[in-house]
Formats: C-alpha cells, sequence, structure tokens
C-alpha cells in the first residue's frame, strides 16, 4: 500500500475520530488508502463488539482488509443508500481534494459521493491553501493518447502511472490506466473537474470539489476538525 508524509499516530487519530459517527444499523462507504485503513480497522472493532455495521467497498484493497476484519460486506446495488463514507485524500484545500493516489477515485467518487455524509481522514502533510497535487484520471486503454493530448491542451502535463512491482502500467481495478496530471496551482478546481469529466474516454479523475462534509486532521496530540 502507498505510503505518504503523515505518520501513523496521525493517520489513526483522523480515522478514530470518524468512526465516532458510525452508529448501530448504518451503511458505512469504506474508502481505500493507508489512512482509512485505521478506520476499517476500527469499524471491525465495533462489529466485533456486536454493532450491526454494513461495509460497501471502494477497491480491492477495501474489500479485502474489510473482509480481514469480519465486516458484513454488501455491494452499492443492495442498498438504499451509504450513511457515513469516510475515505483519505492526497491533498485537501478548504471543500476540494485531490484522491486516487492508490488509484481507487473512481468508485471511490462513486461512492463518497452517494453518502449522507461524506468524511475525510487525513494528516498535516495532506493540507494545503490552494489544490496542487497532480490530479488522477483514470482512462480507457484506448483512449490514453487521446485524453493524454486533452490535457496538454488544458494546461495539464500528463503521465502514465506505472506500475512498481511490475514491468508496465498501473491497471485499475476496473482495468483502466491512470494519467497523473500535473496542472500546478488549481485556481479553480470545479471548473477543471468539469472540464476533466467532459473528455471522452475519461472514466473518471480525482477531483473531489464540494463533496466533503467533515475533513479530520490526525495531528500529533489531537484532531482537528472542519466542518464544511
Ligand atoms: O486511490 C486512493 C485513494 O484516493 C486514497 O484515499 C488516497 O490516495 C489517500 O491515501 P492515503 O491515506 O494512503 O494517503
Amino acid at each position: 500500500m502507498k505510503t505518504t508524509g503523515g505518520t501513523d499516530d496521525q493517520k489513526r487519530r483522523a480515522a478514530e475520530a470518524a468512526v465516532e459517527a458510525v452508529e448501530d444499523g448504518m451503511v458505512v462507504g469504506l474508502g481505500t488508502g493507508s489512512t482509512t485503513a485505521f478506520a476499517i480497522r476500527a469499524i471491525g472493532d465495533l462489529v466485533a463488539d456486536g454493532v450491526d455495521v454494513r461495509g460497501v467497498p471502494t477497491s480491492f484493497a477495501s474489500r479485502e482488509l474489510a473482509r480481514e476484519c469480519d465486516i458484513p460486506l454488501v455491494d452499492l446495488d443492495d442498498v438504499d443508500g451509504i450513511d457515513v463514507a469516510i475515505d483519505g485524500a492526497d491533498q485537501v484545500a478548504g471543500d476540494a481534494l485531490v484522491k486516487g493516489g492508490g488509484a481507487a477515485h473512481a468508485r471511490e467518487k462513486v461512492v463518497d459521493a452517494f453518502a449522507d455524509q461524506f468524511l475525510v481522514v487525513a494528516d498535516p502533510s495532506k493540507t494545503a491553501d490552494v489544490l496542487s497535487h497532480p490530479v488522477p484520471v483514470e482512462v480507457l486503454p484506448s483512449a490514453r493518447t487521446t485524453v493524454a493530448a486533452a490535457v496538454s491542451d488544458l494546461g495539464g502535463d500528463p503521465t502514465l502511472r506505472r506500475a512498481e512491482r511490475k514491468d508496465g502500467p498501473v491497471v485499475t481495478d476496473n482495468g483502466n490506466l491512470v494519467l497523473d496530471c500535473d496542472f500546478g496551482e488549481m485556481a479553480d478546481p470545479e471548473a477543471l473537474a468539469a472540464s476533466l469529466s467532459a473528455l471522452p474516454g475519461a472514466v473518471e479523475h480525482g477531483i473531489f470539489a464540494g463533496l466533503a462534509d467533515v475533513v479530520y486532521v490526525g495531528t500529533d496530540d489531537g484532531v482537528d476538525v472542519t466542518e464544511l
């Protein structure tokens, strides 16, 4: 699993604070990543204590971890709604996020946007005044070059994400490729998000603008909570 600049204690504090919002009978969206992993483990502890929670995983990795933690799982098709989704971020600036460092952002966006409450868990290395983290864009394999050209036209610098332990590209859980697109500082993330969403062959991008309800940032001695 990808690691980031924050410490495990910071991530755990943020995750455990967010899990306090999980109540008996809830359907919970299970995000992806090293920070959310602490939340999934804490939800597993609730389940072990007899709390009735059903999880909707956002990736192969979150499904696997939730299974290890004996969290009952359901598909999105099987539920009328999601009460709370808990998910990490690669960068947070106000109510806008960049996600997809683990290439899970397409399914994450479906689950996080559908939830009544989307709780973001992060550490201080993720916070910024303005988003500048490269934006992952999941693309159909056949659209790699056309989307890359369109991203360049939008002022971005696209790089095909390569696997670390395989000679070739990262392939998402949906069988697609990822272009990491560096736009520098994004003055208007919502407008950029709309432009990326309009590109033929771009399945989903990692800008989550206006979706989060609460951001929990774990620090060395507590948690900073921002309600949006
Ligand atoms: O695709 C992965 C997700 O969007 C993650 O939630 C994001 O990359 C943050 O992961 P981490 O908590 O490991 O920094």
